[in-house]
C-alpha cells in the first residue's frame, strides 16, 4: 500500500526509494553575499584589493539559485562596499576559490541515487528525505493487525465499575499500545468469559482478521485455564510453558494459519511476553530488524538467588556511584507491574545459574539512556515518604533529574554504603544502649570512613489501628494483648528495632505478640494490611496511617537521617537535593504530610 509521506513514519518501506529528483535541483548560494565568478578575483589580496562594479557580482541570499557566468559566493561579513554614481562597488580582498559557498546540485541526494533500502523502519528524517527526492508518498509493507482478546470471569472493562475482586483490563490496554509501538494495527476485542467454546469461537473470528491474535490469561493450570486447551483443539498448540520467568506458562500457537501468543495473565508476564515472544514475530511481518536494546556493565548492590532451570528476567534500578553504574533489583512478581515501571535497565539471569553475589558485575539491557541514569541520585535503605515527595519535586524541577530509593532496611543501607553501592542511605537505627540514633551504628559498621551525617526530618512512630482504634489499643504493651493481631517490619528495619526496643523497657518479648514474625517491607505495607483487616495493629508512621484513612496512636519522634560518604557531598548528582532540604516550600510540603518536623531538615549532623 502507499501512504502519505505525513502518515509512513514507523512503517517500513516495501520497496526501495530512488531519488527522483536531485536536492539542491540547482547551485545554490549556502551563504548570504554576493555572487561571482571565481576567475575574475586572481591576484586580490588585501595589499591589492579587487574592485568589482555592480555588473560583475550578484547579491544573492542562502538557499538562492546561483546566477549563469557566477561560480562561487563571498559572505556578505568579508565583502566591502563602496558607493559610487554607478551603483555600489564591492571590494574583495581575496581571491575566490570556485565553488565556495555554493552548494551544487545534488549535494544531498542525486536524481537516481539509492535513498532508503526496502525493509527500512521509516523515520522523521527518512521521510523528509524522500521528500526532497521528489516523493509524496511511498509504498510501505502493510501494518501487521494483532487482535487481543482478555479472557475471564473476573476482567472488566477500563472505566466502568469494578466489585471486590473483579479486575480492570489493564493488561489489554498495554499489550495493544505494544503493538502499536512495534508499528502495527491493534484491536482491542470484547474480553471473553472462562468458557471454552466462547473463547474458541473469538480466536477462530480473531485469526481470519489479524496476523496474529494474543489471548490474555487462561495459560496456566487453574480450573479455568483454557487457552492451550482451546488453541490445541482449534488449531495447533506448538509450545505451552517456557523455561521463563516471568511468563513461564506462555502458549504458542496456530489457529486457521494465524500465529496465536497466549500471554500469561500476570501483567509483567503478559508484557514480558509480548517482549520476547511477539515482538520478533511482529518484525519478521514486516520484514524488519527487531529492536535490540543497548546494553552496559553495572554491578549488583545486593544478592540476587535465582532458580536453575530458567532464564529469569530480572527488572533492576540503575544509577552510577563511584564512577561504576550500580544495579538494584526490584520487586520479582509477576503481579508488580510497577517493576517494569521504575525499571531502568533488565537483568536475564540464564537458566544455568544459581544467581549472582552482591557487587557481582552483570549486563544489564538498558530501558533508558545512560545520560540519564548518572543523574540518578540512589537511595538504598529505609524508606520514607519524604523520600518518594522528594523524588517527584526533583523531577518536576529538572526533568533529568531521578531518585530511586529502594527499601532494605536501615541496616542495609549503612552496608550499601560501606560497599560503595548507593550515594545515600535512609536511616533511623535506635541504639538502645545509648538512646542514640543511626550514629552508634555508623561508627560501628562504617568505622573509620569519612561519612557525614544529614537529617532528613524528625517523624513520628505510633501504632497504626483501624479507624476508632475499635480494640482501644494506647500502648506497645497493649501488643501482648490476646487476639491482638500485629504486622511487623523485617529484619534490619529501624521501625522493628524500635519496637524491640519498646518491649524491652516494658519487661515484654516478641514472644508475647501475636504476629510478630509476620513482615511487611514498607510502612505503608503495614497500613495496608491494617485496612485490609489482616492484621489490628502495626508499628508506623503517621504518613502512612493517613494513606489509608486509619487512626494513629503516637508512641515515640525520632530522627529519620541521610547517610553519605562525606566525599560524596560536594558531588554534583546530590546538589540538586541538598538545594531541595533547604527550600520552604518542600519543607512546608513534607509538613502537609502529617507526622513531620523539618526543623532541621539538611542539617549535618556528622
Ligand atoms: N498451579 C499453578 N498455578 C499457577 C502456575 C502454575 O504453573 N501452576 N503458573 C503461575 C504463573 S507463572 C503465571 S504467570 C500465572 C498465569 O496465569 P494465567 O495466564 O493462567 O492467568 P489467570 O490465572 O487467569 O490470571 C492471573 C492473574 O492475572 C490477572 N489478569 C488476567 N487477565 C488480566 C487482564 N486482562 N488485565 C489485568 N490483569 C489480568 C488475573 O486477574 C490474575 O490476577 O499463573 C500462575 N499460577
Ligand atoms: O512465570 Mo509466571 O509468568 O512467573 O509469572
Amino acid at each position: 500500500m502507499r501512504v502519505g509521506l505525513a502518515d509512513a513514519v514507523g512503517r517500513v518501506t516495501a520497496e526501495a526509494v530512488w531519488a527522483r529528483r536531485s536536492s539542491p535541483a540547482f547551485d545554490a548560494a549556502a551563504m548570504d553575499g554576493i555572487a561571482v565568478s571565481s576567475a575574475a578575483t586572481v591576484g586580490a589580496s588585501e595589499t591589492t584589493p579587487l574592485r568589482l562594479p555592480p555588473d560583475a557580482y550578484d547579491v544573492v541570499d542562502t538557499g538562492d539559485p546561483l546566477p549563469d557566468a557566477r561560480d562561487a559566493v563571498v559572505m556578505r561579513e568579508q565583502v566591502h562596499y563602496e558607493r559610487t554614481p554607478a551603483g555600489p562597488v564591492a571590494e574583495l580582498r581575496a581571491a575566490v576559490p570556485p565553488y565556495q559557498h555554493v552548494r551544487s546540485v545534488g549535494e544531498d541526494v542525486a536524481a537516481g541515487e539509492l535513498l532508503l533500502p526496502e525493509g527500512h523502519r521509516l523515520r522523521a528524517v527518512d521521510v523528509a528525505a524522500a521528500a526532497a527526492a521528489g516523493a509524496v508518498d511511498l509504498l510501505v509493507r502493510r501494518a501487521p493487525v494483532v487482535a487481543v482478546l482478555p479472557t475471564g470471569d473476573e476482567i472488566r472493562p477500563l472505566g466502568g465499575a469494578v466489585e471486590p475482586g473483579q479486575i480492570p483490563d489493564t493488561n489489554s490496554l498495554m499489550l495493544a499500545a505494544q503493538a502499536r509501538e512495534a508499528g502495527c494495527e491493534a484491536v482491542v476485542l470484547p474480553i471473553e468469559p472462562d468458557d471454552p467454546a466462547r473463547i474458541a469461537a473469538a480466536v477462530h473470528a480473531a485469526a481470519a482478521e489479524s496476523d496474529l491474535v494474543l489471548v490474555v490469561a487462561g495459560s496456566s493450570a487453574g480450573r479455568d485455564d483454557y487457552t492451550a486447551q482451546v488453541v490445541e483443539q482449534a488449531g495447533t498448540l506448538v509450545v505451552h510453558g517456557v523455561a521463563v520467568r516471568p511468563g513461564h506458562p506462555v502458549v504458542l500457537g496456530l489457529v486457521d494459519a494465524t500465529p496465536v501468543v497466549g500471554c500469561p495473565g500476570y501483567p509483567v508476564s503478559a508484557a514480558l511476553t509480548f517482549d520476547i515472544f511477539a515482538a520478533p514475530l511482529l518484525a519478521a511481518l514486516q520484514g524488519a530488524a527487531v529492536q535490540r536494546r543497548p546494553v552496559t556493565r553495572a554491578r549488583l548492590s545486593r544478592k540476587l538467588a535465582s532458580v536453575v532451570g530458567m532464564d529469569d528476567w530480572i527488572r533492576v534500578r540503575l544509577g552510577e556511584v563511584a564512577g561504576r553504574v550500580v544495579a538494584t533489583p526490584l520487586s520479582r512478581g509477576a503481579g508488580v507491574l510497577t517493576s517494569l515501571v521504575r525499571a531502568d535497565g533488565l537483568l536475564v539471569v540464564p537458566a544455568g545459574t544459581e544467581g549472582h553475589q552482591a557487587g557481582e558485575d552483570v549486563e544489564i539491557d538498558l530501558l533508558r539512556g545512560l545520560d540519564e541514569i548518572r543523574r540518578t541520585i540512589v537511595v538504598i535503605g529505609s524508606h520514607d515518604l519524604v523520600l518518594d515527595l522528594a523524588a517527584s519535586e526533583l523531577r518536576r524541577r529538572d526533568p533529568r533529574i531521578s531518585l530511586a530509593s529502594s527499601n532494605v532496611g536501615s541496616l542495609g543501607g549503612l552496608v550499601a554504603v560501606r560497599d560503595e553501592l548507593c550515594h545515600l542511605a535512609g536511616s533511623h537505627l535506635l541504639d538502645p544502649a545509648s538512646g542514640e540514633y543511626t550514629l552508634p551504628y555508623v561508627d560501628r559498621l562504617l568505622a573509620g570512613r569519612d561519612v557525614a551525617v544529614v537529617r532528613l526530618v524528625h517523624r513520628e512512630q505510633g501504632l497504626i489501628v483501624r479507624p476508632g482504634n475499635p480494640l482501644g489499643l494506647q500502648d506497645v504493651k497493649d501488643l501482648t494483648r490476646r487476639g491482638v493481631r500485629y504486622v511487623n517490619r523485617q529484619r534490619g528495619a529501624g521501625t522493628r528495632v524500635l519496637l524491640d526496643h519498646e518491649l524491652t523497657r516494658r519487661g515484654l518479648s516478641p514472644d508475647d505478640v501475636e504476629g510478630y514474625a509476620r513482615e511487611e517491607h514498607t510502612h505503608l505495607a503495614v497500613a495496608g494490611a491494617v485496612a485490609a483487616g489482616r492484621a489490628d495493629c502495626g508499628l508506623g508512621i503517621l504518613a502512612a496511617a493517613r494513606a489509608y484513612a486509619l487512626d494513629f496512636v503516637p508512641v515515640t519522634t525520632e530522627p529519620y537521617d541521610l547517610v553519605v560518604t562525606a566525599g560524596l557531598l560536594d558531588a554534583p548528582v546530590l546538589a540538586p537535593l541538598w538545594e531541595l532540604l533547604g527550600s520552604a516550600a518542600f519543607r512546608a510540603a513534607v509538613e502537609g504530610l502529617g507526622g513531620y518536623c523539618t526543623e532541621e531538615t539538611g542539617r549535618r549532623i556528622r
